[in-house]
């Protein structure tokens, strides 16, 4: 794979994403100055080119729409996680009827941190898919392996097994509007990037395989992203493949410079 520019028009239809996961960091304050900051530094054509989406901890999400809808921005947000139950006695737990009700539109399910830090399984992962599907979010659905898998060579089936086991059950008319992120663990906060190359061959296996389950007409318009130390330096490579449609992004979006060229480079401008 020797292309490196980024695609000037979004591939099959599929609008480029790009989606900040801030994780445990920013208070709803600090969280303000940076939607503001990215906002300022984003033109509308790019915005349009390019959806650009903000995860931030469910304590910001309140500021970050009262912002968004305040100003009219063109940036949309999410949540990192929601319950798999719609109401109870469920300590710390945050519903999916919640997140609808700050008009959230994404919610992350099965990242990796959540599956290896709080024991979160495939059944599990399954039931948040569906509890986001019930409230009208749309789930963006993790997988990816761990380093171990990676040296067997055995990556392509451990991902594709993992969107077998999320989407048991769902319908394709339930799936039209899925994202589903790639995110190797071993390339999560460690600084080491996939290759080009790595990227698309998982992305285009998980493709192969939504075409099979779900026929070749939902699986064309999923997008699908490439998660793990994207930085506006490796965008363009990791973006090239032609099942990458965009990029989850962890450290560098707390950077609003950083992901704001991120988000240029996926709009297709430099
Ligand atoms: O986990 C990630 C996004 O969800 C990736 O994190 P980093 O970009 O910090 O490696």
């Amino acid at each position: 794979m020797a292309r490196t520019k980024a695609p000037k028009a979004p591939r099959e239809g599929r609008r480029p994403l790009i989606a900040g996961n801030w994780k445990m960091h920013l208070t709803h304050l600090e969280a303000i100055g940076l939607v503001q900051k990215l906002a300022f530094s984003l033109t509308e054509p790019q915005l349009e080119a390019a959806e650009v989406v903000v995860v931030p901890p469910f304590t910001a999400l309140r500021s970050v729409q009262t912002l968004v809808a305040g100003d009219k921005l063109e940036i949309g947000y999410g949540a990192q996680d929601l319950a798999a139950a719609d109401s109870g006695a469920y300590t710390g737990d945050v519903s999916g009827a919640m997140l609808a009700a700050l008009a959230c539109r994404y919610v992350l399910v099965g990242h990796s941190e959540r599956r290896t830090l709080h024991g979160e399984d495939d059944a599990v992962v399954a039931a948040k898919v569906q509890a986001a599907l019930r409230h009208g979010l749309v789930p963006i659905l993790c997988v990816g392996e761990g380093l171990d898998v990676r040296r067997a060579g055995t990556h392509v089936p451990h991902c594709t097994d993992q969107l077998d086991l999320a989407l048991a059950g769902l319908s394709t008319e339930q799936l039209q509007e899925l994202v589903i992120a790639y995110e190797p663990v071993w390339a999560i906060g460690t600084g080491e990037v996939a290759t080009p190359d790595d990227a698309q061959e998982v992305c285009g296996a998980l493709r192969a395989r939504l075409a099979e389950r779900h026929g070749p007409e939902l699986a064309a318009g999923v997008r699908i992203l490439y998660g793990g130390s994207v930085k506006a330096g490796n965008t363009a490579g990791i973006l090239a493949g032609p099942d990458v449609d965009g990029a989850l992004v962890g450290g560098a979006s707390l950077d609003a410079d950083e992901f704001a060229q991120i988000c240029r480079t996926a709009a297709g401008g430099s």
